[in-house]
């Protein structure tokens, strides 16, 4: 067992590398959004306010209801909320940048997800593949830029790490938050979930920033391990997406951001205009789960088009 100060500078060092590396990515993201933008990505501030059509459709009140889910979700998150720590976080940062785990193309990827059902959720229960294809069908529909569709046509392809000796679904799937500092009640069960996890207990954790300096961008934060960190990893090193794409990949997930306002006090200038870009993408991730289930082979030459435009033919997973 670590001891609990040794982990706090093992973190702040780790952070600082961190840092470096997320400089270096920046750069390379402004080249490739210029390279990207050309005919068909516009993204100005009227971009963001358009509202999807799920607006005038859909009864809001009817999806994330985790109070009265099943015990399916509710023993997920208790899991979760145990045994995501910052050591663990920051083991499998290093252990995913070491290796490859397979060779495989994103539709393969898809396909591969076809079986998985996510334990976490208490609006799906189709298959992965379904998902993807209704979020992207969802952003079609609307007219949104092609950049936009393949984002919410691969958003969740991290869920592949379940085939990859995943302990489980709990590090993998679910709402994300913040390791290495307190736990604000807008998570999902509240504060009170994490009491089993050693963190909690840790006072130097537990604190409004723990290991992170107040503002310092949520470039620099870690989020809990799972399939947003794991394929934002993969997108920004081998893709060419661009940046608000690669956030709405890493904060799609983290509600108790986009939804619920928590860590504002941890974002700098730059996330407040990230945040306007995943709470464009939020609605398809969500409403469009009780759409009806896509045909498969119908759409897949459209969607096979658009994956050339911003992948390789094969992905390092
Ligand atoms: O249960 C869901 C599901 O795992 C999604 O893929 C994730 O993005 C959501 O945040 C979560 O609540
Ligand atoms: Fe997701
Ligand atoms: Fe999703």
């Amino acid at each position: 067992m670590v001891h609990a100060p040794e982990v706090t500078t093992f973190a702040k060092d780790r952070a600082a590398k961190l840092d470096r590396i997320s400089d270096e990515v920046d750069e390379v993201n402004v080249l490739k959004l210029k390279a990207s933008k050309g005919e068909d990505v516009n993204i100005d501030d009227k971009f963001w306010e358009e509202q999807s059509k799920f607006d005038s459709e859909k009864d809001k009140t009817t999806f994330r209801q985790y109070e009265d889910a099943c015990d399916r979700v509710k023993s997920f998150y208790l899991e979760q909320h145990t045994k995501q720590t910052l050591a663990y976080n920051l083991k499998m940062r290093e252990e995913f940048r070491k290796t490859v785990r397979a060779r495989m193309s994103i539709w393969e990827a898809m396909e591969l997800l076809e079986t998985l059902v996510d334990e976490s959720d208490p609006d799906t229960s189709v298959g992965q593949i379904q998902h993807l294809l209704q979020t992207a069908e969802s952003m079609r529909r609307d007219g949104k830029p092609e950049w936009m569709q393949v984002t919410g046509l691969i958003h969740d392809l991290g869920k592949l790490l379940c085939f990859f000796g995943a302990d489980g679904q709990w590090d993998v799937v679910g709402d994300t938050f913040v390791v290495g500092c307190k736990f604000p009640e807008a998570i999902v069960y509240g504060s009170e979930s994490f009491k089993a996890n050693p963190d909690y207990n840790n006072p130097e954790l537990m604190t409004e920033n723990g290991i992170y300096e107040p503002h310092c961008g949520l470039d620099n934060v870690m989020l809990s391990w799972g399939h947003d960190e794991y394929l934002y990893d993969i997108c920004k090193r081998q893709s060419t997406l661009p940046k608000e794409a690669l956030s709405m990949i890493r904060y799609h997930s983290f509600y108790p951001w986009h939804r619920e306002e928590a860590y504002q006090h941890l974002m700098n200038e730059d996330d407040k205009v990230q945040l306007k870009a995943v709470r464009a993408f939020n609605p398809y991730d969500l409403y469009s789960k009780s759409d009806a289930p896509p045909v498969v082979d119908e759409l897949r030459p459209y969607y096979e088009g658009l994956i050339k435009k911003f992948f390789p033919p094969e992905i390092e997973w």
